[in-house]
């Protein structure tokens, strides 16, 4: 991206990969890899902590539902666990990250958060200019980018890889994601989904310093289906432990999505329902994940 100002292509091809991969990676996004390096740490700092130190973020335990230490996805609803520990921080505000998450990893996260809201801007910026969404004002500033969450993903080495997974086939609820992953890899992104034969499994291969960047569900909406959410999955790994540290930037809570009214106004029919956000989110966390199904929920039946 360190051409962005001056060539107008590095847009326009991170707008063409939203369209048809729904996900990419950057490279020279700046945000300086000290801040990188810092998150990733601070992941390890955390997880590293005796298990009973942990365990007073846990639903039971945590004294906000705005920090949450948890194993796998929605344990009430799967068949199987998932392999993975993390830490879920909603951002509120700087005063109340700093009273409420774990010292551990507080300041790292946050110095990452607030390094990456440019780089989020500008993608946000492109991504509508691309629609004809001529200005962010208030209202789309909030349904784009209104609320943050990011987790801290810990997938520890397991015994036997094969029958179970890091995370299972799902999309993102957010508008956009950006994703931090370690060395190790195990990210797969599904391609040509329906599309017989061709449609298959791509690795995201780690790339020093780079950020992996998806659309999640509800820029999907947003767009009436212009930008896709794909469906992805972590492998567990048999011999190493992974971390990955997502930022879902999302609308807030309590704002209503649907396809945005430039788009209608421009002759689109809606292919999505308005529906309120916060509705949206619980839709997908009561359930276990299942691929690309949690969309359905705001479409409108033909
Ligand atoms: C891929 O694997 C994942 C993904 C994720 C997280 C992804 C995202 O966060 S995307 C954006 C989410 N949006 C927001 O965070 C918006 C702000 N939050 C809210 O509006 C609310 O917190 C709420 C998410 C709508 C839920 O609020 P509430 O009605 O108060 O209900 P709760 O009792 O808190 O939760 C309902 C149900 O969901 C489970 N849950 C809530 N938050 C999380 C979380 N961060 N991680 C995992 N599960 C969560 C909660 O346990 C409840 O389930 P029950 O079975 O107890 O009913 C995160 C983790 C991944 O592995
Ligand atoms: O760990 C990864 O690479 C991806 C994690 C993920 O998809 C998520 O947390 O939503
Ligand atoms: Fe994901």
């Amino acid at each position: 991206m360190s051409n962005w100002n001056e060539d107008p292509k590095v847009a326009e091809s991170v707008c063409e990969a939203a369209e048809k991969f729904g996900f990419f990676q950057l490279v020279n996004h700046g945000v300086p890899l000290e801040v990188l390096d810092g998150v990733k740490d601070a992941t390890h700092r955390f997880f590293g902590l005796p298990a009973e130190e942990k365990r007073k973020y846990s639903k039971e335990l945590s004294s906000t539902n705005s920090v949450r230490f948890g194993t796998s996805f929605s344990p009430d609803a799967e068949k199987a666990l998932e392999w993975k520990d993390y830490l879920s921080l909603f951002y509120v505000s700087e005063e109340e990250a700093s009273a409420l998450w774990p010292s551990a990893c507080r300041d790292e996260v946050l110095e990452y958060m607030k390094r990456s809201q440019i780089l989020c801007q500008k993608l946000m910026n492109a991504l509508m200019q691309k629609l004809n969404v001529k200005e962010i004002d208030e209202t789309k500033e909030s349904l784009l980018m209104g609320s943050k969450r990011i987790n801290l993903n810990y997938y520890p080495r397991c015994p036997n890889p094969q029958l179970t997974v890091g995370v299972g086939r799902h999309s993102d609820v957010s508008s956009l994601t950006f994703l931090l992953q370690d060395e190790i890899g195990g990210l797969y992104v599904r391609v040509n989904e329906g599309k017989g034969e061709k449609d298959g499994w791509v690795h995201v291969p780690p790339i020093e310093g780079s950020l992996v960047i998806n659309v999640g569900d509800a820029l999907q909406i947003l767009s009436n289906g212009r930008y896709k959410s794909v469906e992805h999955c972590v492998i567990a790994n048999g011999s190493k432990n992974r971390i990955s540290i997502p930022i879902f930037v999302n609308p807030k809570p309590n704002d209503v999505i649907g396809p945005l009214p430039e788009l209608i106004a421009a002759g689109e029919k809606p292919k999505y329902k308005n529906i309120l956000y916060s509705d949206y989110v619980k839709h997908f966390f009561r359930k276990a994940h299942d691929g690309k199904k949690t969309v359905a929920f705001a479409e409108i039946s033909s």
